[in-house]
């Protein structure tokens, strides 16, 4: 009989101290950070405490586990496995107490999030959407007592904060590490709005105590298949529950301080660096614009995922379409864009990943601003038209009109209004949602649309 996965079973030693806390329990975070904390010279000395946004089945089955979890590194040639030790505990999110009582911890020293794009709540300037109703449920929840249980990130990272001044426990880091770019400003503004709109006495108290982390990060770590933990048992003899899949590549880029300590991520090979940004663009508009283009046009040619989508010619010749385009913006040398580019081609043809195009596309509303539109506004500051960016906004909004693969979004019935009746006017309005400016853009518009009726033909062929 195989043993279920634990340190009491000898599966691994015993957990580190809490110095680390996580928001967003996922796939991506036990492939990426957790990997990076094990892998570290002086990883017994650092163990996280991590958090669901707000499911409590991987939480309750990883706290069985005693934190321990199989990470499989699934290369072109095989697979390797690998018992990950640096998750010390795991709590659902809805058990907020444990996280005020991690903030208020002198021992913690940083804390990281995985909590996707729309996770940060901001409104059209940027900053916090205060009209959100969840945002205004959490503020008046804190208003009467801030230790009350919240659901926004911005209101979880306040509380803690607030946790964490009256314990007097010192200087903390914040990391996030989503797919945003500047995704250090982004969580610090959202956090000073909120702390602005609860109690503006904490905002001096957090230019002295927050230190504030951004970072580029890098691992495809698609949704787990069904048949995972069969295979972990078969291969390993270890029932694990909750095994992640991963590709071998990894990349974490990070720029500011930490005040109160951090593991040695970069024995891990983690690169510090002054600034993020030309590695955040490269990975964001290559990469992800590349992933979304497949996500849309490539499940509109009846494709499920990204090594299905490229080994059909049509994809591929879109991408590299796609990549020519960006690539124009990257500033950097073709020398060392060609290699990346193809890098990624072989990342994306692994067939023995399965990264649905459908989890891709979620959130297009979210991710198309950030991977596709600095792009776009570049070529049209240029006087050009190009068609890698427009087919990637022609295939959205096919999907959302009904083709290819069906996809969530934060902002769905908003968007499906917009795309829905005569293309000329949904396209202009989809456009407007994205942005004004784009609306107002009549070239762009006439682009977006001749290529919708092109690609509203494919998925009929
Ligand atoms: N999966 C990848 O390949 C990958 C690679 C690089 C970066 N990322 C970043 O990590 C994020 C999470 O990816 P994942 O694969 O781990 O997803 P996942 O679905 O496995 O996990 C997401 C976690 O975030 C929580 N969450 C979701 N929405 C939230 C919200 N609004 N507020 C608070 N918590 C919320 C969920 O409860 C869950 O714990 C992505 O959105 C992306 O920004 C992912
Ligand atoms: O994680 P998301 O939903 O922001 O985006 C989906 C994918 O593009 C993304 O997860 C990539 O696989 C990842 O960014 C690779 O590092």
């Amino acid at each position: 009989m195989t043993a279920l996965l634990s340190r009491t079973a000898g599966h691994a030693r015993a957990a580190a101290p809490v110095r680390l806390l996580h928001l967003g329990l996922g796939n991506f975070f036990r492939a990426h950070q957790c990997w990076y904390t094990d892998h570290a010279s002086d990883a017994a000395d650092w163990g996280y405490a991590a958090f669901s946004g707000r499911s409590a089945d991987l939480p309750a089955q990883l706290a069985v586990q005693e934190g321990l979890y199989t990470l499989v590194t699934r290369d072109v040639a095989g697979d390797t496995f690998e018992v990950m030790r640096s998750l010390s505990r795991a709590h659902a999110g809805a058990d907020h107490q444990a996280w005020l009582g991690y903030f208020g911890s002198p021992q913690l020293s940083v804390v990281t999030l995985t909590v996707t794009e729309a996770g940060y709540v901001r409104g059209p300037d940027g900053g916090l959407d205060t009209d959100h109703p969840d945002v205004q449920a959490d503020l008046a929840a804190l208003r009467h007592d801030p230790t009350a249980a919240v659901g926004t990130t911005p209101a979880r990272l306040v509380a803690g904060l607030v946790a964490r001044r009256a314990s007097g426990a010192g200087p903390i880091a914040l990391m996030p590490c989503d797919n945003v770019p500047g995704n250090g400003a982004i969580a610090e503004r959202v956090v000073r709005d909120m702390a602005q709109l609860l109690d503006p006495s904490l905002l001096d108290w957090l230019d002295t105590s927050l230190a504030v982390v951004t970072t580029a990060v890098d691992r495809i770590t698609p949704r787990p298949a069904s048949d995972e933990a069969r295979h972990v048992r078969d291969a390993t003899g270890l029932d694990d529950r909750c095994p992640v899949a991963t590709e071998p590549f990894r990349e974490w880029v990070l720029s500011g301080s930490f005040p109160a300590g951090r593991p040695a991520w970069q024995d891990a090979g983690a690169t510090f660096t002054d600034d993020v940004t030309p590695f955040e663009h490269r990975k964001l508009w290559l990469l992800n614009g590349g992933h979304s283009l497949l996500a849309y046009a490539g499940s509109i040619r009846g494709h499920f995922s990204v090594s299905q989508a490229v080994a059909d010619d049509t994809c591929r010749q879109w991408l590299q379409q796609w990549w020519s385009t960006a690539s124009r913006h990257l500033n950097q040398p073709e020398a060392e864009l060609a290699p990346y580019r193809q890098a990624l081609l072989d990342r994306f043809a692994n067939p023995r990943m399965q990264h649905q195009l459908a989890q891709i596309g979620t959130d297009g509303s979210q991710k198309l601003p950030i991977r596709i539109l600095p792009v776009l506004r570049a070529e049209r500051a240029q006087g050009r038209t190009p068609a890698g960016p427009t087919l990637v906004l022609a295939a959205w909004i096919c999907c959302l009109r009904g083709h290819g693969a069906t996809i969530a979004d934060v902002h769905a019935q908003t968007m499906a209004s917009a795309a829905s009746g005569p293309l000329r006017q949904a396209v202009q309005r989809v456009l407007h949602e994205l942005d004004p400016m784009l609306g107002e853009d009549t070239e762009v518009a006439d682009a977006v649309r001749h290529q919708c009726e092109q690609l509203a033909h494919e998925a009929q062929a």
